[in-house]
Protein backbone atom coordinates (compact mmCIF):
# COMPACT_ATOMS: atom_id res chain seq x y z
CA UNK A 1 0.00 0.00 0.00
CA UNK A 2 1.01 3.02 -0.73
CA UNK A 3 1.68 6.09 1.77
CA UNK A 4 2.02 8.75 -0.89
CA UNK A 5 -1.26 9.85 -1.02
CA UNK A 6 -2.87 10.42 2.54
CA UNK A 7 -5.88 11.04 3.33
CA UNK A 8 -6.75 14.15 5.97
CA UNK A 9 -9.77 14.63 8.10
CA UNK A 10 -10.02 17.57 9.50
CA UNK A 11 -12.27 18.32 12.72
CA UNK A 12 -14.01 14.85 12.83
CA UNK A 13 -16.83 14.90 15.52
CA UNK A 14 -17.74 11.06 15.66
CA UNK A 15 -14.94 8.34 16.45
CA UNK A 16 -17.30 6.00 14.16
CA UNK A 17 -16.17 8.02 11.39
CA UNK A 18 -12.88 8.41 11.09
CA UNK A 19 -13.51 3.89 11.46
CA UNK A 20 -15.36 3.86 8.77
CA UNK A 21 -12.44 5.87 6.66
CA UNK A 22 -10.02 3.84 7.73
CA UNK A 23 -11.71 0.72 6.07
CA UNK A 24 -12.93 2.49 2.89
CA UNK A 25 -9.08 3.70 2.60
CA UNK A 26 -7.69 0.38 3.37
CA UNK A 27 -10.51 -1.66 0.63
CA UNK A 28 -8.89 1.12 -1.72
CA UNK A 29 -5.15 0.42 -0.79
CA UNK A 30 -4.65 3.48 0.98
CA UNK A 31 -3.08 3.36 4.54
CA UNK A 32 -1.68 6.80 5.26
CA UNK A 33 -4.35 8.59 7.98
CA UNK A 34 -3.80 12.09 9.39
CA UNK A 35 -5.99 13.07 11.72
CA UNK A 36 -6.47 17.34 12.03
CA UNK A 37 -7.66 18.53 15.86
CA UNK A 38 -10.59 15.69 15.71
CA UNK A 39 -12.75 15.94 18.71
CA UNK A 40 -11.62 12.66 20.11
CA UNK A 41 -9.43 10.67 19.18
CA UNK A 42 -9.65 7.04 17.68
CA UNK A 43 -11.61 5.06 20.30
CA UNK A 44 -13.62 1.56 20.72
CA UNK A 45 -16.13 2.66 18.36
CA UNK A 46 -13.96 4.27 15.96
CA UNK A 47 -11.90 0.33 15.86
CA UNK A 48 -15.22 -1.13 15.88
CA UNK A 49 -16.28 0.69 12.68
CA UNK A 50 -12.85 -0.39 11.43
CA UNK A 51 -13.48 -3.45 11.05
CA UNK A 52 -9.97 -5.00 9.58
CA UNK A 53 -8.35 -1.63 9.01
CA UNK A 54 -7.23 -1.44 12.91
CA UNK A 55 -3.61 -0.91 11.22
CA UNK A 56 -4.57 2.41 10.19
CA UNK A 57 -6.14 3.86 12.88
CA UNK A 58 -2.88 2.97 15.09
CA UNK A 59 -0.64 4.41 12.59
CA UNK A 60 -3.14 7.33 11.93
CA UNK A 61 -0.95 10.85 12.48
CA UNK A 62 -2.73 13.91 14.22
CA UNK A 63 -1.84 17.13 14.12
CA UNK A 64 -3.11 20.67 15.41
CA UNK A 65 -3.94 22.35 11.66
CA UNK A 66 -4.38 21.77 8.25
CA UNK A 67 -1.29 23.36 7.37
CA UNK A 68 0.78 21.21 9.59
CA UNK A 69 -0.41 18.33 8.15
CA UNK A 70 -0.47 19.44 4.05
CA UNK A 71 3.21 21.39 4.41
CA UNK A 72 5.48 18.76 2.44
CA UNK A 73 2.24 17.70 -0.03
CA UNK A 74 3.07 19.31 -3.61
CA UNK A 75 -0.68 18.99 -4.23
CA UNK A 76 -3.93 19.16 -1.80
CA UNK A 77 -7.10 18.66 -3.01
CA UNK A 78 -10.36 19.70 -1.06
CA UNK A 79 -13.50 17.66 -0.60
CA UNK A 80 -16.47 20.14 -0.36
CA UNK A 81 -20.28 19.50 -1.21
CA UNK A 82 -20.97 23.16 -1.09
CA UNK A 83 -19.97 25.99 -3.93
CA UNK A 84 -18.08 29.13 -2.03
CA UNK A 85 -18.68 32.66 -2.89
CA UNK A 86 -15.08 33.09 -3.77
CA UNK A 87 -14.24 30.37 -7.08
CA UNK A 88 -11.48 27.46 -6.76
CA UNK A 89 -9.65 25.19 -9.29
CA UNK A 90 -12.12 22.83 -9.71
CA UNK A 91 -11.92 18.80 -10.09
CA UNK A 92 -14.43 15.93 -10.95
CA UNK A 93 -13.89 13.22 -8.62
CA UNK A 94 -12.43 11.29 -11.55
CA UNK A 95 -9.91 13.70 -12.40
CA UNK A 96 -8.89 13.58 -8.81
CA UNK A 97 -8.27 10.61 -9.14
CA UNK A 98 -6.13 10.45 -11.95
CA UNK A 99 -4.14 13.80 -10.87
CA UNK A 100 -3.66 12.24 -7.36
CA UNK A 101 -1.94 9.16 -9.05
CA UNK A 102 0.29 11.15 -11.33
CA UNK A 103 1.73 14.18 -8.94
CA UNK A 104 2.19 11.27 -6.06
CA UNK A 105 4.91 9.77 -8.31
CA UNK A 106 7.14 12.68 -7.12
CA UNK A 107 5.75 14.18 -4.16
CA UNK A 108 3.31 13.87 -1.00
CA UNK A 109 -0.54 14.37 -2.40
CA UNK A 110 -3.34 14.91 0.43
CA UNK A 111 -7.07 14.71 0.05
CA UNK A 112 -8.76 16.72 2.94
CA UNK A 113 -12.16 15.88 4.01
CA UNK A 114 -14.17 18.66 6.52
CA UNK A 115 -16.01 18.16 9.24
CA UNK A 116 -19.39 16.33 9.72
CA UNK A 117 -21.24 19.74 10.63
CA UNK A 118 -19.61 22.33 8.81
CA UNK A 119 -17.39 20.71 6.23
CA UNK A 120 -14.04 22.37 5.40
CA UNK A 121 -13.72 26.73 6.79
CA UNK A 122 -12.60 29.15 3.61
CA UNK A 123 -9.00 29.55 4.96
CA UNK A 124 -8.55 25.71 5.13
CA UNK A 125 -10.30 25.65 1.51
CA UNK A 126 -7.76 28.57 0.30
CA UNK A 127 -5.04 26.22 1.35
CA UNK A 128 -5.59 23.34 -1.30
CA UNK A 129 -4.54 23.64 -5.20
CA UNK A 130 -8.13 22.13 -6.24
CA UNK A 131 -11.15 21.52 -4.60
CA UNK A 132 -13.11 18.21 -5.57
CA UNK A 133 -17.31 18.12 -5.59
CA UNK A 134 -19.20 14.59 -5.69
CA UNK A 135 -21.77 15.50 -7.71
CA UNK A 136 -24.61 14.51 -6.39
CA UNK A 137 -28.44 15.08 -5.80
CA UNK A 138 -29.00 19.01 -6.05
CA UNK A 139 -30.98 18.91 -3.73
CA UNK A 140 -29.60 16.50 -1.02
CA UNK A 141 -25.61 16.78 -1.67
CA UNK A 142 -24.20 15.79 1.21
CA UNK A 143 -23.00 12.71 1.89
CA UNK A 144 -21.34 11.45 5.01
CA UNK A 145 -18.12 12.10 5.36
CA UNK A 146 -17.18 7.74 5.17
CA UNK A 147 -18.75 7.69 1.88
CA UNK A 148 -17.35 10.64 0.22
CA UNK A 149 -13.92 9.14 0.86
CA UNK A 150 -15.59 6.18 -0.32
CA UNK A 151 -15.86 7.70 -3.55
CA UNK A 152 -13.00 10.04 -4.01
CA UNK A 153 -10.78 6.77 -2.98
CA UNK A 154 -12.22 4.66 -5.02
CA UNK A 155 -11.36 7.33 -8.26
CA UNK A 156 -7.89 7.07 -6.79
CA UNK A 157 -8.09 2.89 -6.94
CA UNK A 158 -9.32 2.83 -10.38
CA UNK A 159 -6.45 5.88 -11.93
CA UNK A 160 -3.97 3.48 -10.10
CA UNK A 161 -5.13 0.25 -11.76
CA UNK A 162 -5.83 2.17 -15.16
CA UNK A 163 -2.10 3.30 -14.94
CA UNK A 164 -0.86 -0.45 -14.08
CA UNK A 165 -2.39 -1.96 -16.80
CA UNK A 166 -1.26 0.44 -19.29
CA UNK A 167 2.18 2.42 -17.80
CA UNK A 168 3.17 5.42 -19.72
CA UNK A 169 5.85 7.97 -18.90
CA UNK A 170 4.70 11.13 -17.60
CA UNK A 171 7.13 13.79 -16.66
CA UNK A 172 5.40 15.43 -13.88
CA UNK A 173 6.41 19.18 -13.15
CA UNK A 174 8.05 19.55 -9.97
CA UNK A 175 5.71 21.82 -7.75
CA UNK A 176 6.41 23.42 -4.52
CA UNK A 177 5.12 22.13 -1.60
CA UNK A 178 2.64 24.12 0.48
CA UNK A 179 5.10 24.86 3.33
CA UNK A 180 6.90 26.95 0.35
CA UNK A 181 3.28 28.38 -1.04
CA UNK A 182 2.94 29.27 2.40
CA UNK A 183 6.53 31.06 2.76
CA UNK A 184 5.56 32.61 -0.58
CA UNK A 185 2.87 34.09 0.44
CA UNK A 186 4.30 35.93 3.69
CA UNK A 187 7.18 36.88 1.53
CA UNK A 188 4.24 38.47 -0.56
CA UNK A 189 2.54 40.22 1.85
CA UNK A 190 5.64 41.83 4.08
CA UNK A 191 6.65 42.63 0.22
CA UNK A 192 3.59 44.73 -0.35
CA UNK A 193 2.94 46.21 3.26
CA UNK A 194 6.49 47.35 2.69
CA UNK A 195 5.47 48.94 -0.83
CA UNK A 196 2.49 50.48 0.50
CA UNK A 197 0.45 48.51 -1.56
CA UNK A 198 -1.32 46.22 1.30
CA UNK A 199 -2.20 49.19 4.41
CA UNK A 200 -1.39 46.79 7.34
CA UNK A 201 -4.35 48.02 9.13
CA UNK A 202 -6.95 47.66 6.06
CA UNK A 203 -5.92 44.93 4.04
CA UNK A 204 -9.25 43.78 2.55
CA UNK A 205 -9.15 40.94 0.28
CA UNK A 206 -5.72 41.50 -1.81
CA UNK A 207 -4.19 38.68 -0.49
CA UNK A 208 -7.30 36.37 -0.94
CA UNK A 209 -7.28 37.15 -4.12
CA UNK A 210 -3.79 36.77 -5.05
CA UNK A 211 -4.15 33.48 -3.30
CA UNK A 212 -6.44 32.73 -5.57
CA UNK A 213 -4.62 33.60 -8.53
CA UNK A 214 -1.14 31.71 -7.87
CA UNK A 215 -2.95 28.64 -7.22
CA UNK A 216 -4.72 28.81 -10.67
CA UNK A 217 -2.11 29.89 -12.52
CA UNK A 218 0.54 26.91 -10.20
CA UNK A 219 3.87 28.03 -10.10
CA UNK A 220 6.40 24.95 -10.81
CA UNK A 221 9.66 24.84 -8.81
CA UNK A 222 11.76 27.08 -11.16
CA UNK A 223 8.92 29.46 -11.66
CA UNK A 224 8.56 29.80 -7.23
CA UNK A 225 12.33 30.47 -7.62
CA UNK A 226 11.74 33.03 -9.68
CA UNK A 227 9.55 34.96 -7.81
CA UNK A 228 10.85 34.58 -4.86
CA UNK A 229 13.85 36.55 -6.20
CA UNK A 230 11.72 39.24 -7.42
CA UNK A 231 10.03 39.70 -3.96
CA UNK A 232 13.84 39.72 -2.57
CA UNK A 233 14.97 42.74 -5.27
CA UNK A 234 12.02 44.57 -4.36
CA UNK A 235 13.04 44.42 -0.83
CA UNK A 236 16.57 44.74 -1.60
CA UNK A 237 15.79 48.06 -3.26
CA UNK A 238 13.31 49.80 -0.91
CA UNK A 239 15.97 48.95 1.99
CA UNK A 240 18.61 50.81 -0.66
CA UNK A 241 16.27 53.99 -1.60
CA UNK A 242 15.24 53.66 2.24
CA UNK A 243 18.94 54.15 2.82
CA UNK A 244 19.81 56.97 0.39
CA UNK A 245 17.23 58.93 1.57
CA UNK A 246 18.78 59.14 5.33
C1 LIG B 1 -21.12 15.54 6.07
S1 LIG B 1 -20.07 16.39 5.02
C2 LIG B 1 -20.15 18.06 5.62
C3 LIG B 1 -21.37 18.73 5.24
C4 LIG B 1 -21.39 20.16 5.68
N1 LIG B 1 -22.72 20.47 6.14
C5 LIG B 1 -20.98 21.10 4.55
O1 LIG B 1 -21.80 21.92 4.21
O2 LIG B 1 -19.86 21.06 4.03
C6 LIG B 1 -18.47 15.95 5.56
C7 LIG B 1 -17.42 16.03 4.48
O3 LIG B 1 -17.67 15.03 3.50
C8 LIG B 1 -17.23 15.50 2.23
N2 LIG B 1 -18.38 15.53 1.32
C9 LIG B 1 -19.66 15.24 1.61
N3 LIG B 1 -20.42 15.36 0.50
C10 LIG B 1 -19.61 15.72 -0.50
C11 LIG B 1 -19.81 16.00 -1.89
N4 LIG B 1 -20.99 15.93 -2.48
N5 LIG B 1 -18.71 16.34 -2.62
C12 LIG B 1 -17.49 16.41 -2.06
N6 LIG B 1 -17.26 16.17 -0.75
C13 LIG B 1 -18.29 15.82 0.01
C14 LIG B 1 -16.64 16.88 2.45
O4 LIG B 1 -15.25 16.79 2.66
C15 LIG B 1 -17.33 17.33 3.72
O5 LIG B 1 -16.59 18.32 4.39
Amino acid sequence: MSDQIRIILVGTTHTGNIGSVARAMKTMGLSALYLVAPKELPDGQAYALSAGASDILANAKVFDTLQDAISDCGLVVGSSARSRTLSWPMLEPRECGIKAVQEAATQPVALVFGRESSGLSNEELQLCNYHVCIPANPEYSSLNLAMAVQIITYEVRMARLQQASQPQAVEEAAYPSSEQMHSFYQHLEQTLNDTGFIIKQHPGVVMTKLKRLFTRARPEEAEYNILRGILTSVQRYGRKAQGDKE
